[in-house]
């Protein structure tokens, strides 16, 4: 797919945030959006997702393609399990459970699959958000700092695990970690 942003703007109460911001991403890349606290990073993941209206500006690629998302916050079902909030986002199958359960295993400790998510480290949670977003069938996955909260031997792990099932899609992440972008072999983007 190709994301084609062209001259974008978003104020909030007369303060500009977005400022003519244009962009071309295309499938198989990874981009590292950068950019200092409230430079509008999740502003345009926002506008992106359907979830803000930009003021102006065109966005041009998104009609027929699937979107995932990790937000800022976790946004998990925390009555629920790791596996339980896995197999919900996936399409019906007679092995979900299984797939689930295999993903979770990769990232997660095996005593940690089958309590509540509320029970969780706040790392722990990030990694189910992590594989749930890339467990729906999607074309493009945006990440707003997935890596909050996560160790660097687990952010080493996530990020292997972020190319593998990731690869040939349009991946787009927001850190503010220089280091992440050459981990990531990712594109870097100023805003
Ligand atoms: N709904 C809103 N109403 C008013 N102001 C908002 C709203 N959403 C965002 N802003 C403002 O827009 C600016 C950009 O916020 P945004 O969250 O997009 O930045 P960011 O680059 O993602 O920051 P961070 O790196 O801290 O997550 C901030 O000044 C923020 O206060």
């Amino acid at each position: 797919m190709e994301l084609v942003i062209r001259k974008l703007c978003k104020s909030f109460d007369g303060h500009l945030v977005l400022d003519q911001v244009s962009l071309h991403l295309v499938s198989g890349n990874i981009y590292c959006l950068m950019g200092p606290s409230g430079s509008g990073k999740t502003t345009l993941f926002h506008i992106l997702l359907g979830l803000v209206s930009a003021d102006s500006g065109e966005v041009n690629g998104l009609a027929k393609e699937r979107i995932s998302a990790v937000f800022q916050e976790n946004r998990l079902c925390e009555a629920f399990t790791p596996v339980e909030n896995v197999t919900m986002v996936m399409p019906s199958s007679g092995n979900n459970k299984r797939k689930a359960r295999e993903a979770l295993k990769r990232l997660l400790p095996d005593e940690s699959l089958d309590r509540a998510a509320s029970t969780l480290s706040g790392g722990m949670k990030r990694r189910v958000a992590i594989i749930r977003a890339l467990m729906v069938p999607f074309d493009m996955v945006i990440m707003d700092e997935p890596f909050t909260g996560l160790d660097e031997e687990t952010k080493q792990q996530v990020i292997t695990y972020i190319k593998e099932q990731s690869a040939g899609k349009l991946v787009l992440i927001s850190t503010h970690q220089e280091e992440d972008v050459q981990l990531l072999n990712g594109i870097k983007i100023h805003l």
